[in-house]
């Protein structure tokens, strides 16, 4: 399997405190994964490492093999778009076009204006005088533009109004199924990751806490309604995410792995479901590291 994104026990810090640690996961090559966690969690740490901005202080991280810091070569394969999507705010999108052409080699200037006619963006007026979803749109029309094979996204779709949202997901699964693009997409918005993800990754207090195959992840995830549990092992569950209790009762998110004791109610989830069960707090342990991609 092709790896896009792999990171071995990363771990990176400011002055002494780790905003990432002991990160290990491997991305496959094609797709949308989506990275999310609470504020601060070390989102844009990792896509920051990923793109070589910063050099990991522990383990390490490749794009394709090669580490971005240190070898600028797979830079040109790496495309980043910023959280605040920063961009020469006195040039017009159409100068943004051609001055993107003298700074990379492979550069599909027609694919951005293209894009930018679609979306209606006005080519001559300074991207300083647009609005912010507008200059996220001029951002990631460029990073595009650059035919990255790995696409970073700092929650690109923040300042969206829901339909350019839904546009902007919908154009970047169609991008990735026309180029083989992976995309790495951190986001707040967990019904948008539902819609576009094929795959997951959860930080949370600067650790990978879950990482997976949507698909595979909603397979494998269950809520079991039954009674009062004091952490006794249940047949069928591999393990307990987050438990809620009342005196009698108890309700469960766990991981599967077999047929679960009939004295349980078992009841299908959404990705939500489990998203949220990993980034709260478990009343028994939520950590699972390894990066799970069915064959
Ligand atoms: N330049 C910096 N100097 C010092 N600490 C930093 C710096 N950048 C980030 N941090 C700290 O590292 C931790 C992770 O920050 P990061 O920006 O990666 O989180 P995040 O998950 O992207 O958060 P958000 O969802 O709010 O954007 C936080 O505790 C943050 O305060």
């Amino acid at each position: 399997m092709d790896i896009a994104l792999e990171a071995v026990q990363l771990g990176k810090r400011y002055g002494r405190r780790w905003a990432l640690q002991g990160c290990s996961f491997r991305l496959p090559a094609g797709g949308i994964v989506g990275l999310v966690g609470p504020n601060g969690a070390g989102k844009s740490t990792l896509l920051h490492l990923a793109v070589g901005l910063l050099r990991p202080d522990a383990g390490d991280v490749r794009v394709f093999g090669r580490s971005p810091y240190d070898d600028p070569a797979v830079l040109p394969d790496i495309g980043f778009v910023a959280q605040d999507t920063p961009l020469y705010r006195d040039f017009t999108a159409a100068e943004l076009v051609q001055l993107g052409g003298r700074m990379n080699a492979r550069w599909d200037a027609a694919l951005a204006r293209e894009r930018l006619g679609q979306l209606g963006i006005p080519p001559k007026l300074p991207v300083g005088k647009l609005s912010g979803g507008q200059r996220a749109q001029v951002a990631l029309a460029l990073a595009l533009a650059k035919r990255p094979r790995l696409l970073l996204l700092d929650e690109p779709v923040a300042s969206l109004d829901p339909l350019a949202r839904r546009e902007f997901l919908q154009s970047l699964m169609g991008s990735v199924t026309d180029s083989g693009t992976t995309v790495l997409l951190s986001s707040h918005l967990l019904a948008d990751l539902e819609r576009a993800c094929d795959h997951l990754l959860v930080l949370r207090a600067s650790r990978v806490r879950l990482a997976g195959a949507v698909d595979d992840l909603v397979a494998t995830h269950r809520q079991l309604v039954g009674p009062r549990h004091d952490g006794e092992p249940i047949a069928g569950v591999g393990a307990v995410v987050r438990a809620r209790h009342t005196e009698r009762q108890s309700t469960l998110l766990a991981r599967v792995d077999g047929v679960v004791d009939p004295d349980w109610t078992v009841h299908d989830v959404t990705l939500e479901d489990v998203i949220l069960a990993y980034l709260g707090d478990g009343e028994t342990d939520t950590t699972r590291t390894d990066w799970e991609v069915p064959a």
